[in-house]
């Protein structure tokens, strides 16, 4: 299933990106128009970079990047970055910023929905209850398990109501049934969403997956043939990494 109009979608046009000195992507272009897309490969292949383009946090040397039809680089956008686009970062320590959950939570209504920090709260608690979560209002992050910690974002993220998500392997922390939960929700939300991981069984599923080898696209297709193919390749090559892993990518 495509996203419904022609200006949905993103869309990474002649994109070069350099980061710490090292060429990440050359003229990449790609089209991301399909509602659930995941995006696999070795690691330092280039998922984290393509997530953090779309989203506003590397700025490319070349070419253009669109969110839902908007150039999010540039200078006078027309819509908040944060209400076309969510990130849930593959670590939370790089997104959560306050002591509490309901700090954090309440964060996304007050700098989006302009609402007064009581009312943040207040609507923090709720939106909590509908997970069944109310109990984790006043918890410390600090006392939060990693996939406790994980949840957190992505309820942060929802909070936020932004069009796109973008997913950094989101399922690493979770236990099974966290993970069970996750896919569902990933399933049944309305978002476009575009999902990093190493885990493939999460997005064999998926109508499309992009195969990304340093920095190029190597497969793109339903997510079935990509992932039976990128597991080809490395049973394939599995046999010379013997001594050589990590891979030096
Ligand atoms: N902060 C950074 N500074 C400099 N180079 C970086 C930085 N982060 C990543 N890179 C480099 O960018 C390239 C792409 O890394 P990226 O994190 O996008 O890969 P990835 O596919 O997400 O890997 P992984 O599966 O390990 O998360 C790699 O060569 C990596 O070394």
């Amino acid at each position: 299933m495509l996203v419904t109009d022609d200006c949905m979608g993103c869309a990474i046009k002649a994109v070069s990106l350099t980061r710490g000195g090292r060429t990440v992507f050359q003229g990449l272009d790609v089209n991301l128009q399909e509602h659930r897309i995941g995006l696999i490969g070795h690691n330092g292949a280039g998922k984290t970079s393509l997530l953090r383009l779309l989203c506003g946090l590397e700025t490319p040397h070349a070419g253009q990047v669109l969110v839902q039809g908007q150039d999010i680089y540039a200078h006078k956008p027309t819509m908040p970055r944060a209400r076309l686009i969510g990130m849930m970062f593959q670590n939370p320590e790089d997104q959560i910023i306050f002591p509490t959950v309901e700090e954090e939570l309440a964060l996304s209504l007050q700098t989006l929905s302009g609402l007064g920090r009581k009312a943040a709260r207040q609507s923090s608690h709720a939106f909590l209850e509908t997970y069944g979560l109310q109990h984790w209002a006043s918890r410390s992050i600090g006392s939060l398990s990693q996939g406790q910690r994980q949840w957190v974002c992505w309820l942060a993220m929802l909070l936020a109501q932004p069009q796109v998500l973008l997913l950094d392997e989101p399922f690493a922390s979770l236990d099974l049934p966290g993970q069970i939960a996750l896919a569902h929700a990933i399933d049944t939300c309305a978002q476009q969403v575009i999902v990093s991981t190493h885990a493939l069984d999460h997005v064999r599923g998926f109508e499309r997956v992009i195969w990304l080898d340093a920095g190029r696209i190597c497969a793109d297709g339903p997510g079935d043939e990509v992932c039976r193919a990128y597991e080809s390749a490395v049973q394939a090559q599995a046999p010379a990494w013997g001594v050589s892993s990590p891979r030096s990518t």
